[in-house]
């Protein structure tokens, strides 16, 4: 089948290399013209695991296509995607012009093609209820028949950076929102090949499939609060938020995912959907309260690290050297976009610091933000060189099993304040490191060493 995914981000080239790879024939159109042409040379602008050996081998048989030119890429196309961004306007509701100035343009360019065949345009860009609606209208007024030449429909995408691919090649379930039999069908036999294992093809009403995604969202958002809520109140009561999840996760109504303590969710999709739906509640007259909840634990535990290296130097962080361990929002992507790091960054260059930091994919997206305001480091230990503090952003594995005797050595002053809870707190202290996790208790060398022993003769460790 010949399809074409307009926008060519994360999730456009992840979908369309995909398609490409179940042997259909794909053309992206990007308007970005530096895009398309490093990807026309066959170089991937983004960091996803495994894209490349998908990229390359539907280049090489000719099945993958880039242009800047949308009529182009629409000609002949059976199903046309739209994977566009929708970031958040200043209210925080979703910005739809992307997505409404594609629609109007496809139209356009179909009324001008005047050909009779019938077209799927599917939305799988992340949109609040209702802009399915919105994507028809623009096909309608301009004279094209609803059902006979073109059907909208909603195809939310649920892949998760660091591992779209194999998210996108075995997803938990495929969402088709359409209320058209002739396009459900299309839409069924085309992700026929990625649900052989008995995950499910689900075909719901073009609303409900745009709810779903909001609702998946603000719900896995809403464990990561309610997680971090609960870290926050082990550490006031001597209890381990580790141990918590173990605990409540062997519960099959709860689950192990998605319960695990941090410094706060980031990345383009749960800060702004969540926002989103909120927004939505309000304007139609309801207060979504939970959502608010959700957000504002959010903040405060995005800003976590940075508030707590202030206290430890008194208010005075004026020409500290502090180190950043992990700058992109979660591991396996270069992306930066909401990524609690950022927020700490931020935080930490107010107040004057000299903040080094060190990621291994995300130091070049990171420069667009922060450019040399903050020094990058090429290494892990070259980073905490000097330092008088290490905060750990984020959970690259790299990160967790380093070697802690050089880092304690290249260290200045032996303070980690970890937002993964990466390495035993006992430990921590035994190699002379004061040492600040998430929901657990925190040991200092010289304040804590009884306790600790005593944790370690009582149960093999603390
Ligand atoms: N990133 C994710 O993990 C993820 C997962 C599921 C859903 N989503 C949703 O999918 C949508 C896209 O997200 P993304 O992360 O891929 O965005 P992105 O910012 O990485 O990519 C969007 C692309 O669209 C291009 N673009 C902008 N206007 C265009 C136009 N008029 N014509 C052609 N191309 C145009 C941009 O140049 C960019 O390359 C959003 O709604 C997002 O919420 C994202
Ligand atoms: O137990 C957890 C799990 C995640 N996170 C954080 O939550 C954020 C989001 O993580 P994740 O969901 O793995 O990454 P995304 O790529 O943002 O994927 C989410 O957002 C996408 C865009 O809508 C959806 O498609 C995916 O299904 C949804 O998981 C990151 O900052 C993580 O560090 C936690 O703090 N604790």
């Amino acid at each position: 089948m010949d399809i074409t995914v307009i926008g060519t981000g994360y999730v456009g080239l992840v979908s369309g290399t995909c398609f490409a790879e179940m042997g259909h024939d794909v053309t992206c159109v990007d308007v970005d013209e530096e895009k398309v042409a490093q990807l026309s040379d066959g170089e991937i602008p983004i960091y996803e695991p495994d894209l490349d050996r998908y990229f390359e081998r539907a280049r090489a048989e000719d099945r993958l296509r880039f242009t800047t030119d949308l009529a182009e890429g629409i000609a002949g196309s059976k199903i046309v995607f739209f994977a566009l961004p929708t970031p958040p306007g200043e209210d925080g509701s979703a910005d739809l012009s992307y997505v409404l100035d594609a629609a109007g343009d496809v139209a356009d360019l179909l009324v001008e093609a005047d050909d009779p065949e019938h077209r799927i345009v599917v939305n799988k860009s992340t949109v609040p209820v209702g802009t399915g609606d919105r994507v028809e209208e623009a096909f309608a007024d301009r004279g094209l028949d609803i059902g006979g030449e073109v059907d909208v429909v909603s195809n939310p995408e649920f892949l998760r950076e660091g591992s779209a691919v194999d998210d996108f090649l075995k997803p938990d379930r495929v969402v088709i929102g359409t209320e058209s039999d002739r396009a459900a069908e299309t839409m069924k036999r085309l992700y026929e090949p990625f649900v052989r294992q008995g995950n499910p093809v689900l075909v719901v009403d073009r609303r409900s499939a745009e709810m779903i995604k909001y609702a998946a969202n603000s719900l896995l958002a809403t464990r990561i609060s309610f997680m971090n809520e609960i870290a926050n109140v082990c550490e006031r009561v001597g209890a381990n938020v580790d141990k918590v999840r173990l605990g409540i996760s062997k519960d099959h109504r709860i689950g192990p995912h998605f319960l695990y303590a941090g410094i706060g969710f980031g990345g383009s999709c749960f800060p702004k959907d969540v926002q989103a739906l909120a927004r939505k509640g309000r304007e139609k007259g309801y207060d979504f309260q939970i959502l608010d909840a959700v957000l504002d634990v959010n903040d405060q535990q995005r800003r976590r690290l940075a508030e707590q290296v202030e206290d430890y130097f008194d208010g005075d962080l004026d020409g500290r050297r502090i180190a950043v361990w992990g700058l992109s929002f979660k591991p396996g992507t270069d992306d930066t976009r909401e990524a609690p790091s950022h927020v700490i960054i931020d935080y930490l260059l107010e107040r004057g610091a000299d903040v080094v930091g060190y990621d291994p994919e995300a130091i070049e997206t990171t420069k667009e933000t922060f450019g040399d305001q903050i020094a990058y480091a090429d290494g892990m230990y070259e980073a905490v060189e000097g330092a008088e503090s290490l905060l750990i952003c984020t959970e690259w594995h790299e990160f967790r099993r380093p070697d802690l005797g050089a880092v304690r050595e290249h260290l200045e002053n032996p303070l980690v304040l970890d937002g993964r809870n990466l390495y035993d707190p006992a430990r921590m202290a035994e190699m002379g490191f004061e040492y600040h996790s998430i929901g657990r208790p925190s040991y200092a060398p010289e304040t804590n060493q009884e306790a600790i022993e005593a944790a370690i003769v009582e149960n093999g460790q603390p």
